[in-house]
């Protein structure tokens, strides 16, 4: 029996279920262009059973900027799934679709300019670039040579920051450091996403640290799973992506039984 069965069968019977997700690494493989990136397509068709079954919503909840997650994830405008992006700094909701704050003017030409002071400082270190992003931008290094490459240009970009934004967030994940003037976290996508749905429990995973503020804020009755085999704050972990689909498509198979 795995050991998120108790948690699963209780999931299945709560009369207002929420599934958020994070996207890349937890239902999508990574891969070295962003934009490349797609869902697994096991983990798709559970989620898109789980959608269609009453009193249950699906959420994609990323780092991504809202306009590129919802490339990625291949979301129409009929779309039943809510999303937050930038870490809960963007939403889209059916039927009003997407919820951008204002961006105060002096913010944005501060994120021109350092993203092209970013940009210069990187030029010259293979594999590395900079992500334009909605609130910011992100320093991948996925595709650098070598470590002491990358530990350059994080060096390089942090100088920058710490001279020019250090009130500015800055989050670390797999290959990539990020640097918003928002600082929205995953936690409060959570909370306005359980708000919203009036959901009387929730099923959160991740696979990241940013992921972590969100597993960190479920409460009793709610389910965090951690896709990988890094410490966490979840409940529970599967090994990976494939692992973390088959728990979806179990738990679709649950709620699709549970008695009227
Ligand atoms: O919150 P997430 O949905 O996990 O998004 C986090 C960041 O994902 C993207 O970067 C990561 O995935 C890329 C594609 O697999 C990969 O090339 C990169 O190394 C990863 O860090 C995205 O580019 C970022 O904007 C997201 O914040």
């Amino acid at each position: 029996m795995p050991t998120y069965d108790a948690p699963l069968d209780a999931l299945a019977a709560t009369p207002r279920l929420l599934v958020a997700l994070d996207f890349d690494g937890t239902i999508s493989p990574h891969a070295d262009d962003p934009m490349q990136s797609r869902m697994l397509p096991a983990a798709r068709s559970a989620l898109e059973t789980l959608a269609a079954l009453p009193d249950t919503t699906v959420a994609l909840v990323s780092g991504r900027s809202l306009s590129d997650l919802r490339v990625i994830s291949e979301h129409g405008d009929d779309s039943p799934w809510l999303l937050a992006g930038s870490h809960g700094a963007e939403y889209w909701r059916p039927g009003e679709g997407a919820i951008e704050p204002q961006e105060e003017s002096d913010d944005v030409r501060l994120r021109d300019r350092l993203f092209a002071e970013a940009e210069a400082a990187v030029a010259e270190r293979p594999g590395v670039w900079i992500e334009p992003k909605t609130f910011g931008f992100a320093v991948h290094t996925r595709k650098a040579d070598d470590a002491a490459t990358r530990a350059a240009a994080n060096d390089a970009v942090d100088a920058i920051m710490a001279a020019e934004a250090p009130t500015w967030r800055r989050r670390t994940g797999q290959n990539i450091v990020e640097f918003a003037f928002r600082h929205e976290g995953k936690d409060s996508a959570v909370a306005a996403l359980r708000e919203q749905t009036g959901s009387t429990a929730v099923l959160f995973a991740g696979d990241d640290v940013t992921d972590e503020d969100a597993l960190r804020s479920l409460s009793d009755g709610d389910l965090g799973v951690h896709v990988g085999t890094n410490e966490t704050a979840a409940t529970v972990s599967v090994s990976d992506i494939p692992a973390f689909a088959a728990l979806l498509d179990d738990l679709a198979r649950r709620r699709a039984a549970r008695p009227e």
